[in-house]
């Protein structure tokens, strides 16, 4: 039992330093808290709130494993190579391909409702 509250732990520790040092991870919780606001006052329906879950779930997960890669990559290549990079931009564009998910699913949810 113990060792499952530590591991709790480990993984809001992981959490914690990606806030810190990535600002594009404060950036996505900060439109997560934006959606969350602007979802209580559209009044979602629970499909739309599964939707825009789901979308933020994707976003903060590839978030935190492209800072993992970062990390690792920093880890063991610490000088300049074309497969480091090949390795981070991937990793990037992961985040980058969830973040425009997320956003055109907020639009599709949020446009009619503001119009
Ligand atoms: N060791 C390396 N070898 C080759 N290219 C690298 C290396 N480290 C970084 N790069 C290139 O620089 C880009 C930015 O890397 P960096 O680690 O600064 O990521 P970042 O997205 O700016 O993250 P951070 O939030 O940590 O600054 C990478 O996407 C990659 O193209």
């Amino acid at each position: 039992m113990l060792k499952f509250i530590k591991g709790f732990g480990y993984a809001f520790s992981g959490i914690g330093y990606a806030f810190k040092t990535q600002l594009n991870f404060k950036f996505h919780i900060a439109a997560l808290l934006v959606t969350a606001i602007a979802g209580w006052y559209f009044a979602l329906s629970i499909n739309e709130w599964l939707w825009i879950i789901a979308a933020a779930a994707i976003v903060l997960i590839t978030e935190l494993l492209n800072t993992a890669i970062e990390v690792l990559v920093d880890l063991v290549s610490p000088n300049f190579n074309p497969k480091a990079k090949i390795i981070k931009d991937a990793a990037a564009g992961g985040v980058l391909i969830a973040a425009i998910g997320a956003a055109i699913i907020g639009l599709i949810i949020f446009i009619p409702k503001i119009f």
